[in-house]
């Protein structure tokens, strides 16, 4: 790993009026680490994981990244279209509803190729080419790449949003609740398929979810929160075989009777 993070998370708090979304909230993560944000519904982790790709402003906090460049920025102070090109090129964003991350009525080879245009392709046959390629490797039949992905099971159409988030390469991936409302089957092969990929193409991702299962399968560390503070921070293994935290003891063993 890199000697520098690509992320340093600063102090974030949000709050909504009176109500706290998360509360003074600190880490740093590194090239190629997975982190997974986790905690019941309602702790704070969709308001954490917006906030820190900028789809919130916190209330206080900052948050800095390292550009390709070797400069860190400030996220917060960047203009619109810095940050928009950021998010095009060296992050991807894969949300829990395929529907919310693809144009559910272009194809899905137009889908992955809309990405590449956005960075500057623009020739066709490479652009095709590589969405086919992308296809293959989310393991989605290219004789489906005309078809829009309305046409999709769930977990095509899942596959098919990690293809467009990642065939421009990007650094870092957030990823909320990537799995859920999946059948398990499906979370399965999705899950394996996910694993795969960040490790092979040394991917940072930040996790949300509130599956342990899945932040034990994918994620190096884990943040535990709870009522929007981060209570247990630390290496996925140890957080889950040997929490500290009363509260964390109790999410484990819940999962673990289930
Ligand atoms: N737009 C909003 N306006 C007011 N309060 C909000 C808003 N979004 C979230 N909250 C509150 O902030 C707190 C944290 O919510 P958040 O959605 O971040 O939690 P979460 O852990 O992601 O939950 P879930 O797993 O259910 O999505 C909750 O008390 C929630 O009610």
């Amino acid at each position: 790993m890199s000697e520098t993070p690509l992320l340093k998370v600063n102090d974030v708090s949000k709050f909504y009026g009176n109500r706290i979304g998360c509360r003074t909230v600190s880490f740093e993560l590194w090239p190629g680490e997975v982190l997974a944000i986790v905690g019941e519904s309602g702790s704070g982790k969709t308001t954490l994981l917006n906030c820190i790709s900028t789809r919130l402003m916190p209330t206080t906090g900052s948050v800095e990244y390292h550009m390709r460049d070797g400069a860190y920025r400030d996220l917060y102070r960047m203009n619109e279209a810095e940050r928009r090109s950021l998010m095009r090129t060296d992050w991807g964003f894969v949300h829990q509803n395929p529907a919310d991350g693809l144009r559910m009525t272009v194809s899905a080879g137009a889908n992955v190729g809309e990405r590449l245009m956005a960075v500057g392709d623009r020739h066709y046959g490479n652009i095709r080419s590589t969405a086919v390629d992308w296809l293959q490797r989310v393991e989605i039949d290219e004789g489906r790449i005309d078809e829009q992905p309305r046409a999709f099971s769930g977990g095509m159409r899942q596959r098919l949003q990690i293809a467009r988030n990642l065939v421009t390469g990007p650094r870092l991936v957030f990823m909320d609740e990537p799995t859920g409302g999946l059948d398990v089957s499906v979370q399965a092969r999705l899950l394996d398929l996910v694993r795969g990929l960040v490790h092979d193409l040394g991917l940072a991702a930040i996790i949300v979810t509130h599956d342990l299962a899945v932040a034990r399968l994918l994620s190096h560390r884990m943040m535990v929160m709870k009522d929007g503070q981060v209570i247990e921070h630390g290496l996925t293994d140890r957080v889950l075989d040997d929490p500290r935290e009363a509260y964390t003891q109790l999410l484990v063993s819940s999962i673990l009777q289930v």
